[in-house]
């Protein structure tokens, strides 16, 4: 194909997550040199002419590029050498303590909110509340802090970010019903964010912040910071867990590790969520200020919800008017979701139907629990309830949509307990081996859905316009992507983070190593979807396909699933779909050798 490049980038990285800490003596490995020339914008990836020259970082696509850590490195993680970053909050907790105890209530007490935008069931929020009750005339204030660096660094999606400021809107109207002002701050740089913070809690004369833990690495790293320095100005900030039913770290194999296969993981979860049933207890929304004590906190009424900035708004009204009809923000809108779907068919036939793209037959609450407008407790006591108050059995569909929100504790645990994951390395470090294809052209087709494979081209089409996309087809096309055409995972990773509204960096992670093998084991063998047969089985009636392949409505049968060759060039060209980009059969004995030759062994 004139144009093509085929190139191999390995030491640098495809979007920042993580630029390493490096603790004396033990970064050895890290060759700074290999850092790429910063640049800020964006370049597309775009077809070459003939004549072009190669670029040797086709893929250069943002502004932050920390080397990829090394295999030595990732293993010292493994090998406790360097401590997680949920330990070093831990030993920031514990180191001052004795301080962070004594400290008095204060004139308000501030929450602090970030993924976690409700009042109902919040263990921080709740906290925070009954601190602020314990004295007479002390107000319980909100804080939610906007930087454009955070959204930068964890790509997040303008669709989120929309959907984020929608719902601090609504948070904000409960919160006033409550007496209670939210303070929506900005703050450029994200190295400024702990001394904003600790600013606004002395302007409210508070001496306590709480906030729910978040597990990115950064973000850790950020609250223990913060642990420190909130002390040494004699405030207390108290950071609890709340996004996981079951907290990170709880679970343990028989020889005291974590476990990295999910089966064993979720029995595990089970049981342990049956003998602590308390974990899934309800907790209440916060109590009233009085009015009195709080009209000093007129001006934080009075603030407005800022906007996106530029770079991360929508691209028009039309857009934004959509994703506003279809994906209804805030915590009531999120309830209500929740129990239609507790109620509907589509629950009791998960088991059946889940896999199935054409039919609704899934809750779509992921964008709510991705922010926060839902707890997964919440969401996990109400279906056990459903169920006869069984978390595992009883009714088949409402036991295996459990299951699945069990998924999203499990990858959040594996990031905790495997924090180089947050930073371009893969959960299995022999995989950083593999040599990968960088073709822009290839990149882009698979992109826009242009890659005459049409369940892969009908699933990025959604993705596109929904800024969702059904689980089975986020399977489908990061095989075709990984495996197909050989493209580093990451690339599709970072994309996915870059359009989903319901971008989360665990799921997502944990999504795209299962597609490429190199995350974390769901089933203990290799495999290589093949999407012809995927298509068949899970887009029977070829419906899906139809829904948003629009060249392809009038394809009668089975010939919807492979177009090029039951139709024929001819006809396929005519109706203006385009050529497959590769075909299956050889496309995976060319991935098979190359998995086997990164890997250095028979079989991947
Ligand atoms: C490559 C890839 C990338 C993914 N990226 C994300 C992501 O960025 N954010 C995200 O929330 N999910 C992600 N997932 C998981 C899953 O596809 C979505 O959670 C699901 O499609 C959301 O739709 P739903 O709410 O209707 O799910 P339902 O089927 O109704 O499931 C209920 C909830 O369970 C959780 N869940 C279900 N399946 C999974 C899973 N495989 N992994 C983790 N949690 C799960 C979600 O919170 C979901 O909302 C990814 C999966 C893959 C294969």
């Amino acid at each position: 194909m004139p144009g093509r490049r085929q190139t191999r980038v390995s030491s640098f990285l495809l979007g920042k997550r993580e630029r390493e800490q490096t603790p004396d003596g033990i970064n050895k490995a890290i060759k700074l040199s290999t850092l790429v020339p910063l640049k800020q914008e964006t370049i597309a990836a775009s077809p070459l002419n003939a004549d072009q020259k190669a670029d040797p970082k086709p893929f250069v696509l943002r502004k932050y590029y920390p080397p990829e850590m090394s295999n030595e490195r990732a293993q010292l993680y493994n090998s406790n050498v360097i401590p997680r970053p949920i330990e070093v909050l831990e030993a920031a907790l514990k180191d001052t303590s004795a301080l962070r105890n004594k400290v008095p209530v204060g004139d308000s007490v501030i929450h602090w909110f970030r993924g976690d935008l409700r009042l109902r069931d919040n263990k921080a929020l709740s906290w925070a509340d009954e601190k602020a009750r314990s004295k007479d005339g002390t107000n319980l204030v909100a804080a939610f802090f906007i930087s454009p660096e955070d959204m930068d660094a964890h790509v997040r999606s303008p669709a989120r970010v929309d959907f984020v400021l929608r719902s601090l809107q609504v948070l904000k109207d409960d919160l006033k019903a409550l007496n209670i002002p939210l303070h929506v701050g900005w703050v450029d740089k994200r190295k400024d964010m702990c001394a904003a913070v600790i600013k606004f809690a002395q302007d409210c004369r508070a001496n306590h912040i709480s906030a729910n833990i978040e597990y990115e690495v950064d973000e850790l790293r950020k609250d223990a910071k913060l642990v420190k320095e909130a002390a040494s100005c004699g405030i207390n900030y108290n950071v609890l867990h709340d996004y996981c039913a079951v907290p990170p770290g709880k679970l343990s194999t028989g020889q005291g590790k974590q476990y990295s296969v999910y089966t064993p993981w979720y029995k595990s979860w089970l049981k342990y969520l049956d003998m602590n049933r308390e974990l899934l207890d309800e907790l209440p929304i916060p109590s009233p200020n009085t009015s009195v004590a709080c009209s000093k906190y007129e001006h934080l009424f009075q603030e407005t919800i800022p906007e996106a900035p530029d770079f991360k708004k929508l691209p028009d009204k039309e857009t934004a008017v959509r994703l506003q009809d279809m994906w209804p923000a805030g915590e009531a809108k999120a309830m209500d979701r929740l129990e239609a779907w507790l109620n509907a068919k589509a629950l009791t036939d998960y088991h059946e139907n889940r896999n199935i793209p054409s039919i609704d037959g899934t809750s779509k609450l992921s964008v709510h629990f991705a922010v926060g407008t839902l707890s997964v407790r919440t969401a996990v006591r109400l279906a056990m309830q459903r169920n006869g108050n069984k978390l595992s059995g009883g009714n088949k569909g409402i036991s295996c949509w459990i299951s699945e929100v069990a998924w999203r504790d499990f990858y959040k645990h594996v990031l905790v307990n495997w924090p180089y994951v947050c930073m371009n390395k893969p959960f299995k470090p022999e995989y950083t081996n593999i040599e990968w294809d960088y073709d822009p052209e290839l990149f882009d087709r698979w992109c826009k859905g242009m890659t005459g494979c049409p369940i892969v081209d009908a699933a990025m089409r959604q993705l596109a316009t929904d800024k969702w996309m059904h689980n089975r087809c986020r399977m489908i096309v990061g095989s075709y992507l990984a495996k197909d055409l050989l493209l580093d995972w990451r690339l599709g990773e970072k994309f996915f983070m870059e359009h989903l509204i319901d971008g989360d960096f665990a799921s997502n992670n944990g999504g795209w190593g299962f597609v490429s093998s190199a995350g974390v084991d769901p089933q203990p063998y290799f495999r290589i979807f093949n999407p012809d047969l995927q298509s068949k089985k899970f887009d029977p009636s070829g419906d899906f396909i139809r829904k948003w392949v629009p060249e392809l409505r009038s394809v009668v049968g089975n010939a919807i699933h492979d177009p090029w060759s039951k139709l024929g060039a001819k006809a396929c060209t005519k109706l203006g779909y385009p050529k497959p980009a590769v075909v299956h059969g050889p496309a995976r004995e060319k991935a098979l050798a190359r998995y086997k030759a990164g890997l250095g062994r028979d079989k991947p």
